[in-house]
């Protein structure tokens, strides 16, 4: 029912090639998110719904539960998808495409399961989702997999309705974007404000993601390609830090001297969950600025690489927490935007779901590290959630 692989495309076991499919004629694009609520009333009930069955201690609830209290129990994410539909839609339009956006959440309404209704009663029968989630891992691809597969059981439209999904765009240039500008503007920024600061000394760039199970973070990406602790995930994130730090260094021209180590960046984790008992991945971002004025650093431009728009762990964790953490260690910081709708950003997806529609070829598909371009379609046992178990996924091999 979905997309087929190219026959003769290669096997990324073998050679390191991404999978690629054939062509497909598109009904619709399935805008696939997270959800949050919209109204005190729902602050609980949808908490309920993200940790059912995940060990997830009742205070680290009840902490949540007061971030989502403190923004009148509205979470940003959604108003932030809704932007995000209506610039897909213009775009579609501007290109000529007649390519009808519809929009389904994980954990809150409207559920994926109402979009594929409203599929179902528009008479689509092959979507293209897009997850609002650019990384591999369980949380940010295979839960995502997993979903469509349980929305389609529970709207009874298996075999009624194929789900594929583009590749993960980590490092993908439109998401890239908005990041390098991001980054230099915020470089610029602390100058002005700091004036004479030594940008190779005195600044730390934290390009900051949220924080996983280590055990999830381990099995991130196909098993085959060995990326070592932190999975496919780390690995991701690093490279396309790296590529960010270049870009805007090159951008600030002369600041950056070329014979220093240029300007001093980590990744740094944040909203951490679950039991203290389990590792998760480390460091986190408020015990490093903690550390900074001891290293002499007088400015921090933190970088949330890991999100796509200033929902709640953006707004929350770091516009609040982190930003607080800076102040009481005497630390200038300056928090980068999400891509939301940034002109690239949005173009870059609708080229993610033609280069599906199309079966562009993999040395014709854009990537900014040598990670990518990623798969069409997630290797047997991609991104597995040792702690939950096996559950059957859309748009992967079968085990
Ligand atoms: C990798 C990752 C992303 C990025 C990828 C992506 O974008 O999907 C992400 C996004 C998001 N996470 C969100 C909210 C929550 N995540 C939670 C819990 C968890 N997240 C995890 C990971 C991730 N989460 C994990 C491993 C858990 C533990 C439970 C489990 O094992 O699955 C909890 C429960 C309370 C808590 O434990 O914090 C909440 C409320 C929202 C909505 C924000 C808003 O409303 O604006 C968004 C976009
Ligand atoms: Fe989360």
């Amino acid at each position: 029912m979905s997309a087929r692989i190219v026959p003769g495309a290669t096997d990324a076991a073998a050679s390191g090639a991404p999978f690629v499919t054939e062509p497909v004629a598109y009904d619709a694009i399935l805008l696939a998110s997270f959800g949050g609520p919209e109204g005190q009333d729902d602050v609980i009930p949808f908490l309920r719904n993200v940790t059912r069955g995940r060990g997830i201690p009742e205070e680290r609830l009840e902490e949540v539960a007061h971030h989502y209290r403190a923004f009148g129990g509205v979470s940003p994410i959604n108003d932030q998808n809704r932007e995000l539909k209506a610039a897909l839609e213009a775009e579609i339009a501007a290109r000529g495409i007649d390519l009808p956006v519809l929009w389904g959440n994980r954990n809150w309404d409207p559920y994926l399961r109402d979009a594929l209704t409203e599929a179902h009663e528009a008479g689509y029968t092959k979507l293209i989702a897009i997850a609002t989630s650019a990384y591999s891992s369980y949380s940010s691809c295979r839960q995502y997999r997993e979903d469509f597969a349980i929305a389609l059981e529970e709207t009874g439209l298996e075999g009624e309705i194929a789900i594929d999904k583009v590749r993960q765009f980590f490092d993908h240039p439109g998401f890239v974007q908005p990041f390098i500008e991001g980054v230099r503007d915020g470089l610029v920024e602390v100058q002005s404000q700091l004036p004479g600061i030594d940008l190779t000394t005195e600044v730390q760039v934290l390009f900051t993601t949220h924080s996983i199970p280590s055990t999830d973070a381990a099995k991130s990406g196909p098993a085959e390609r060995g990326f070592g602790e932190g999975g496919a995930y780390a690995a991701q994130h690093l490279a396309v830090a790296e590529v960010v730090m270049h870009e805007a260094s090159q951008e600030l021209g002369g600041a950056v001297p070329k014979e220093t180590g240029g300007i001093p960046w980590e990744l740094v984790y944040q909203s951490r969950s679950g039991p203290p008992s389990m590792p998760w991945l480390e460091p986190d971002i408020n015990d490093v600025i903690g550390e900074l004025p001891s290293r002499g650093v007088r400015a921090v431009v933190i970088v949330p690489l890991g999100f796509v728009s200033d929902h709640m762990e953006v707004k929350w964790d770091l516009d609040n927490e982190a930003m607080e953490t800076a102040g009481e260690n005497d630390i200038l910081a300056i928090r980068v935007p999400t891509p939301g709708v940034h002109k690239a950003y949005v173009a870059g997806l609708v080229d993610l779901v033609l280069e599906r529609r199309d079966g562009v070829p993999v040395d014709e598909r854009p990537a900014v590290t040598s990670l990518g371009p990623w798969y069409d379609v997630c290797r047997p046992g991609c991104c597995e959630n040792v702690r939950l178990g096996f559950k059957p996924a859309l748009a992967g091999i079968a085990p």
